[in-house]
């Protein structure tokens, strides 16, 4: 089923424009909204969640009305929300019943059925007995899912759920919602490139309530194939190498030498070597050129 959002916009009471006129179509599958830190992609979840409403625009998930019919939106839902909250002193096992209960599953042996499924979907049964408030934190994040798999989902929205995940719980994580993100449409929000790229077929960059760029993971670095240019540099060159060039990052080598990207459409100078484009790439490109219109607007 295809989500078609349409011209929404948020303005909260301290002016902040958190969505600004923003349309998208996302189709079935995982869709990445990758942007940095108060680009909007919590406040355009929430909206499509029925969790809070857009000064205008429309959202319709298949013939669903999501703004007038938010039930129903809820429904076909399942959200992880950025912070979950606390955790009663209740086993995973328990609190999953307990949530089935509440989402009207009301046989005791379909409730017992379902569970083990979402436990085992989400790689926790071993650890069912435990209590969620001492799992760590993939396996709180894991918990997530399991509780948001209850109503069998068509729509999933996990916002920034790997933020704060050591690599081996992200790696656990991630291959969970690959699995069951196969059938349904996924939005998943991340500030990590990483996230995007291992994980979804089609992709938006967002900054400011807007879309900079809907593209695929692997599509987008063909369009800068051969304008990505590296260099070593000393540390106090960095400022003047950014006064000069559109240098896109720099990491440290190890012996505190400098590797900064630039991007430029020609050789930038002599001691440049042309690199491979990554998705960071493809991201910072996004951001300065958006940064550099609202300039000089
Ligand atoms: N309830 C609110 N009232 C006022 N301003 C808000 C509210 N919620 C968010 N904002 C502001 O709206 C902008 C977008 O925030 P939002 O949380 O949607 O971004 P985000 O991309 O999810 O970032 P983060 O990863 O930091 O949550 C930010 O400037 C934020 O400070």
């Amino acid at each position: 089923m295809k989500l078609i959002i349409q011209n929404l916009s948020k303005t909260y009471k301290n002016g902040v424009k958190a969505i600004d006129n923003l349309s998208l179509e996302i189709g079935t599958g995982m869709f990445g909204l990758l942007g940095p830190n108060g680009a909007g992609k919590s406040s355009l979840m929430r909206t499509i969640a029925t969790l809070q409403s857009p000064d205008s625009g429309t959202i319709t998930f298949g013939d669903i009305n999501v703004l007038d019919d938010k039930m129903a939106l809820r429904r076909v839902l399942g959200y992880l929300p950025q912070s979950f909250g606390v955790y009663p002193k209740m086993s995973a096992e328990e609190l999953l019943d307990y949530f089935a209960t509440l989402k009207g599953v009301s046989s005791k042996a379909d409730r017992v059925k379902l569970v083990k499924e979402v436990l085992e979907i989400t790689n926790l049964y071993e650890v069912r007995k435990k209590n969620v408030a001492g799992y760590s934190g993939g396996m709180k994040q894991r918990f997530g899912i399991a509780q948001l798999l209850l109503n069998n989902p068509k729509l999933i929205i996990v916002d920034e759920p790997t933020a704060g995940l050591d690599p081996a719980e992200r790696h656990r994580f991630l291959n969970v919602l690959r699995e069951v993100g196969t059938n349904c449409t996924v939005i998943f929000s991340t500030h990590i490139v990483e996230d995007v790229k291992e994980l979804c077929n089609e992709m938006v960059i967002v900054n400011g309530g807007r879309i900079l760029k809907k593209t695929t993971p692997t599509s987008c670095t063909e369009e800068v194939k051969g304008q990505i240019w590296t260099k070593v540099i000393e540390r106090d060159e960095l400022e003047a190498m950014e006064a000069k060039y559109n240098v896109l990052s720099s990491n440290y080598n190890q012996d505190n030498t400098l590797n900064i990207r630039v991007h430029a459409i020609e050789k930038p100078a002599e001691d440049f070597i042309e690199a491979a484009p990554q998705l960071d790439d493809v991201y910072f490109i996004a951001l300065k050129e958006d940064e550099a219109n609202l300039v000089s607007e």
